[in-house]
């Protein structure tokens, strides 16, 4: 399942700015990852509410309109389905009074040769006539069927293309194994509530109305009789509806926690292992879904009473009609014949009226899922709101002045405190500062993944707020510490950057990150598939290969974000002196701890505490006696390749 992969790598990373930046994951905090952005607008908050439950969560009429107009592009199938559904209705309708048929022919005709000759005629008929219902029910069932299947894949189309535009603050708030639930289940249980459900709840109806009508029309007194029970198992379907809708919204809640728990650790493998926490996982696991089944066991003992209850009222109908009736056969006012209609009909319709109650029970079933699912789709994604698209040359000055910034689930916390910050066009800049100075929430806000609070970003003397998000994003290309591949061939991961890429392309962007040699030592060479999120690439070679994907965009503006932290000094140096031919003329922004990086910038920005506190070339922060001076003396005497910072 793609979307299960593209989903895991902007939720799980995307807490960390995950499409572009995966190093936070390893650093100490998982910084950027933990937060959530309060949003500004009213329906965003709700859409984002963590477990949202609106308030009113009875049946309300807009519900049931959203929820039936996923059916609309199905209607001419659908109503076709219903026109089939009123002929096998019917025919289902005519076998009871074609069963008192047939017994007043046996017991009333007089000879045996008339009783044959009227049997064979009318049994011949009946025939015919379940022929046709068998064909009506064979093409209702496929045209509903096939209709529920549309309505989930565009559904789940449009819920997939929903999340992945959503704001980089969703993905730090949302759960992948959530959303996936999302996804299938939820999804399923609604297209199947306005379809299936929908056809068998009319052909309940239909029942009913024809049922009722043929037990008027064979005997209206016996008919109260029968008909005494329904205003009691009505009254009781609507109760059990509505606590049924409720708690089908906890069930997929419950159910999408466990799918996250299962989710995230299974994609974490190595980290449970090298804990030995697999029992652990294992009770975290069963906990989880020890909650689904308690919520599923209230569920059903609920549902236990209920259909109890609507047997036991079938039943006593049955035993009334059986009593009255039999009175009534005895003073001649009904026949054998008609006394056994009346039965059968009267048994259609309690089961109808146990379909009936079905079908408004999962109803309230899909309305329960949908609602989480109508507000993903009323949630305003990051481009819906932007509202200037300017698409200038990003090849110029990146200015931030005063720009003030903190991440909503902090507010008191500024990352950023009113900034002042140039970086120039056309040379190579390294940012650097002790760990979560905010180094990468300033490429975050370039990458326009969030918005500053306050102060302006400038690009080539352009707001970056009125820029093209796509546009801007298409121009600049970032690398990770930690990237993620996705889990298809090294080819096909280079192609992300640029889809219609040729093989020479590749090639050369292969042979730039320092990574066409090993890629051509493996024995299925660019068709080598990497594994989910590059699981089968050493950490080195997914950063090389994470590097040719961004340098086959031939971006303005390079990012690295401890880009080449994983290779060897030998091959990093490769890498920088290749980096210094391609990006000639080009802005690069180097975020990195290690002095082998830091010295192959022209200009070193040193950050504390979301402020500028130095800047200037490698030798003469050295000889100046601040932050940096301390930080890399700091480093020398411990071992090479550690952090300013624990
Ligand atoms: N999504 C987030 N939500 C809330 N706070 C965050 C988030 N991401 C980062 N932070 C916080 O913002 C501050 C700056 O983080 P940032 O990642 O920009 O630092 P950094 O300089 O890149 O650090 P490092 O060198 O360790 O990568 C940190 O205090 C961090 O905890």
């Amino acid at each position: 399942m793609h979307y299960a992969l593209y989903l895991q790598n902007m939720t799980r990373l995307g807490s960390t700015f995950r499409l572009f930046k995966g190093s936070f994951m390893n650093k100490s905090s998982l910084k950027l990852g933990q937060s959530i952005r309060r949003l500004s607008s009213e329906e965003t908050k709700k859409a984002l509410k963590p477990n949202g439950t609106k308030k009113n969560a009875q049946l309300s009429k807009s519900d049931l309109s959203r929820l039936f107009s996923l059916a609309k592009p199905e209607r001419a199938r659908l109503i076709s389905a219903i026109g089939l559904l009123f002929i096998s209705s019917g025919v289902t309708l005519a076998v009871p009074y074609g069963i008192g048929r047939v017994l007043d022919i046996i017991y009333t005709t007089q000879t045996e040769e008339e009783r044959q000759k009227r049997l064979n005629e009318f049994c011949g008929l009946l025939l015919g006539i379940f022929i046709i219902g068998a064909v009506g029910n064979i093409g209702r069932f496929y045209l509903m069927q096939s209709s529920a299947q549309r309505i989930a894949k565009r559904f789940r189309e449009r819920i997939y293309s929903a999340i992945v535009n959503q704001k980089m603050e969703f993905f730090d708030k949302r759960k992948t194994g959530e959303l996936i639930n999302r996804l299938s289940a939820d999804t399923q249980l609604v297209s199947y509530s306005v379809t299936m459900n929908i056809s068998d709840g009319l052909r309940s109806l239909c029942s009913i109305v024809g049922g009722v009508g043929m037990m008027l029309w064979t005997s209206a007194q016996l008919s109260l009789v029968g008909l005494s029970i329904v205003p009691a198992v009505a009254i009781g379907s609507i109760m059990y509806g509505r606590f049924l809708k409720k708690m089908t919204k906890k069930v997929q809640d419950a159910l999408a926690e466990s799918t996250h728990v299962a989710e995230e650790r299974l994609s974490n493998m190595i980290t449970v292992k090298s804990f030995a926490k697999e029992s652990d996982e294992v009770v975290r696991y069963s906990d989880k879904l020890q909650q689904v089944l308690k919520l599923q066991l209230k569920e059903t003992s609920m549902s236990a009473a209920f259909w109890g209850f609507t047997g036991l009222s079938g039943n006593v109908i049955v035993l009334s009609v059986f009593y009255y009736g039999g009175i009534m056969m005895s003073t001649s006012s009904l026949t054998m014949g008609d006394l056994s209609s009346f039965l059968l009909y009267a048994a259609y319709v309690g089961v109808a009226l146990g379909g009936l109650s079905s079908f408004y029970s999962e109803l309230m079933r899909g309305t329960g899922a949908s609602q989480r699912l109508f507000q993903l789709l009323d949630s305003k994604g990051e481009k819906e709101t932007e509202t200037k698209s300017s698409r200038p040359v990003l090849l110029g000055d990146l200015k931030f002045e005063n720009v003030t910034f903190h991440y909503s689930s902090r507010p008191d916390a500024n990352v950023l405190n009113n900034m002042n910050l140039v970086l120039r066009a056309g040379i190579s800049t390294a940012l650097v500062g002790p760990s979560g100075c905010g180094k990468s929430s300033i490429v975050a806000l370039l990458l326009k993944l969030y918005t500053p609070e306050s102060g302006l970003i400038n690009l080539n003397g352009h707001n970056l707020s009125d820029m093209d998000t796509d546009y801007l994003r298409e121009n600049i290309s970032y690398v990770p510490q930690e990237p993620t591949l996705f889990s298809m061939s090294v080819e096909e991961n280079i192609k992300y950057g640029k889809p219609n890429a040729t093989e020479e392309e590749v090639k050369e962007a292969l042979e730039n990150a320092c990574a066409l040699n090993f890629v051509n030592a493996f024995p299925d060479g660019l068709q080598t598939l990497v594994g989910e999120r590059g699981a089968q690439l050493s950490g080195g070679q997914k950063q090389r290969i994470a590097l040719a994907r961004a340098l086959i965009k031939k971006p303005d503006i390079l990012i690295l974000d401890e880009a080449t932290s994983a290779l060897d000094t030998h091959s990093e140096q490769r890498v920088h002196d290749n980096l210094r031919k391609i990006m000639k003329n080009k802005t690069v922004i180097t975020i990195a701890h290690r002095l082998s990086t830091i010295k192959q910038a022209d200009n070193i920005v040193v950050l504390e505490k979301g402020k500028v506190a130095e800047e200037g070339s490698f030798h003469e922060l050295i000889r100046s006696n601040g932050l940096f001076k301390d930080l890399t003396q700091r480093q020398m005497n411990r071992e090479t390749h550690t952090n300013y910072e624990d």
